[in-house]
């Protein structure tokens, strides 16, 4: 593990409630800046809920005033006592120049929001304050010195985010440093340096803050955006620099492309700088609390997330596999569990012996007890792969092909004997007509044709198979439900044109993911759909209530 720079209080002596280091998440405020998400009221609670129970410092609600929903939203908080563990805090900007902080009606709708904590937004940035404020830049200071004055003596705390800091600090230095020394007199509780633009690279925030540190005593925060891919770097940047405040959102979200990512945060202060920045526990229900904040916020959750994203520890390579199967940390930077993930292997060709040895684990089978298993599995894998199969996100059709090579046959409740779909237009109704008919031989060695029509050609495939079904395995057919199913077309020099189908499919209990491939849709869906039957039929119905084991050690 490395080591945590000089400056960072070693782990054990913050407080309970991070209050040495704090953590403030705006991903109501700045996370509500990003396209695409609408929070209503009751979203907004659902997620301060959230975030209170995983244990932030600071939960940053909205702008009170802006607009009818934050200022409810705020209304909301205060009846119930929303909070438990974390500070309620409004975000807000200094007043209007020329004015004065205690006649400003958006400083008014600061105090009544009763947030016991105010972020509020001053500009650092001489051009801002000339160009966009258009002020002079005395005036700017005066803001800044009047509102925090008022804001304290009604009683609030007061962090101060320096708007676009690092940018006015490369422009005019001694200006941006005025603005971090009156809100510091004025009684600043926290000075947050802004990477507004997000266009500032690690090393200038570093040397930055280290610069700044050196003159002043108040807490410096670090608020980064990730318009260069370096939020979270600029924040553990500031952090070795000597920050001890950092402002993230929940999977990032956020104006333009986004904000430090909390989760990705907070599991490198913990598990990398050794701090203690939520209570004991709550680190390892990240993965969790991303995926509830995702729902909660209308998007879908990123599977590529650092530590909380579903392919966060999904290792492909044959290679890595290899490894893992001496120790999963080989190809890991920390243990999934302590975020609340899980590692998982994926099948694909670029596997080898060991991925099928690991897989097959997962699935609950002792690929032990079947001598070469693993290099006939990886075989027939390559090769179908080669035809244009993908068992990527199809453990289902993996799960079918494992026990076709080691169960005595015939391994599957049925098997299609014939299939025929064809085309033609109902002129009336201006439409597509398309009826299929599939042949199913059952275990008893019966013949069973259902037919279906459709103006979907996998609809149609699916009625067929699925009327087949009905006449042989009765009701047993009916609680499956399809989920998605996605189409795509592959175009390869060496097998012609191809489609692809992939299906995932769900009963009362859980969801499965099979895969066709063939020359038509047809084909293909009546591949992928012959793999969801069967493995309801066999491995759903045998598992039915059953835990699955997920997490195989070597040797376990
Ligand atoms: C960097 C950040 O992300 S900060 C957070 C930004 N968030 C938001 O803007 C979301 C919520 N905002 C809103 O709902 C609206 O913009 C409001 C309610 C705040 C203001 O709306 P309006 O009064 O219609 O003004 P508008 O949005 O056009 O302009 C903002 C005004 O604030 C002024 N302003 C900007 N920053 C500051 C500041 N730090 N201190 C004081 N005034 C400021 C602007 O100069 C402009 O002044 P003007 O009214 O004299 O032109
Ligand atoms: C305050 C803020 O959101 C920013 O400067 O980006």
């Amino acid at each position: 593990m490395a080591k945590p720079p000089d400056h960072v209080p070693a782990a054990g002596t913050l407080g309970e409630s991070g209050e040495g280091f704090q953590v403030l998440d705006t991903t109501l405020r700045d996370g509500a800046q990003r396209d695409g998400i609408s929070l209503t009221v009751g979203d907004k609670i659902t997620i301060a809920r959230l975030l209170d129970d995983y244990g932030v410092g600071y939960i940053e609600g909205g702008w009170p005033g802006s607009n009818p929903r934050d200022t409810a939203f705020f209304q909301q908080a205060a009846k119930r006592a929303l909070l438990r563990h974390s500070q309620l805090v409004a975000f807000g900007s200094t007043r209007k120049p020329c004015t004065r902080a205690a006649q400003d009606p958006q400083v008014a709708a600061l105090l009544r929001s009763e947030a016991p904590v105010v972020t509020l937004v001053a500009k650092a940035h001489d051009w801002h304050v000339t160009h966009a404020l258009g002020t002079s830049l005395q005036e700017n200071l005066d803001m800044v010195a009047d509102t925090i004055d008022h804001l304290r003596s009604e009683g609030r705390r007061v962090f101060v985010d320096c708007e676009h800091f690092f940018d006015g600090h490369h422009a005019n230095p001694a200006y941006a440093a005025a603005v971090v020394g009156t809100a510091t007199e004025a009684g600043a509780e926290v000075v947050v340096l802004c990477d507004t633009n997000g266009g500032t690279l690690p090393r200038a925030v570093l040397g930055t803050v280290r610069e700044l540190l050196a003159g002043t005593s108040v807490r410096i925060g670090i608020h980064a955006q990730d318009d260069s891919g370096c939020a979270v770097a600029n924040t553990l940047a500031a952090v070795d620099a000597g920050a001890t405040h950092v402002q993230c959102t929940a999977n990032g979200y956020g104006e333009r492309v986004g904000n430090a990512d909390l989760f990705s945060v907070v599991s490198a202060l913990e598990l990398k700088y050794d701090l203690r920045v939520l209570p004991a526990g709550a680190l390892s229900r990240s993965t969790e609390v991303s995926r509830r904040i995702a729902e909660a916020a209308g998007i879908s959750p990123a599977s590529h997330q650092p530590y909380v994203g579903s392919s966060a520890f999904a290792h492909k390579a044959g290679l890595h596999a290899s490894a893992i199967a001496v120790d999963p940390q080989m190809y890991q930077h920390v243990e999934p569990s302590r975020v609340g993930n899980d590692m998982r292997m994926v099948v694909s060709e670029l596997a080898g012996r060991s991925t099928m040895d690991l897989k097959c684990a997962q699935l609950g089978y002792d690929t032990r007890r079947h001598p070469g298993l693993a290099q006939r599995l990886a075989a027939a894998v390559k090769e179908r792969e080669g035809r244009g199969q993908d068992y990527q996100d199809a453990d289902a059709s993996f799960e079918l092909l494992l026990r076709d090579i080691i169960l005595p046959s015939p391994a599957r409740p049925f098997s299609v004997e014939q299939s025929h779909t064809v085309e033609r237009h109902d002129v009336q109704e201006g439409v597509p007509v398309i009826t299929s008919a599939v042949m199913i031989r059952t275990p008893s060695g019966g013949l069973v044709t259902g037919t279906a029509e459709s103006s979907d050609t996998i609809e149609s495939v699916h009625q067929g198979l699925r009327e087949a079904l009905g006449q042989h395995f009765g009701t047993a057919v009916e609680w499956i439900d399809l989920k998605r199913v996605t189409v795509r077309f592959l175009s390869d020099d060496s097998l012609g044109a191809r489609v692809r189908v992939h299906v995932r499919a769900a009963d009362a209990g859980s969801e499965w993911s099979c895969t066709g491939v063939g020359a038509t849709i047809a084909e293909a869906s009546r591949q992928a759909l012959t793999d969801v039957y069967c493995f309801a039929l066999t491995v759903r119905h045998a598992n039915a209530g059953k835990p699955r084991r997920v997490h195989p050690r070597p040797g376990a």
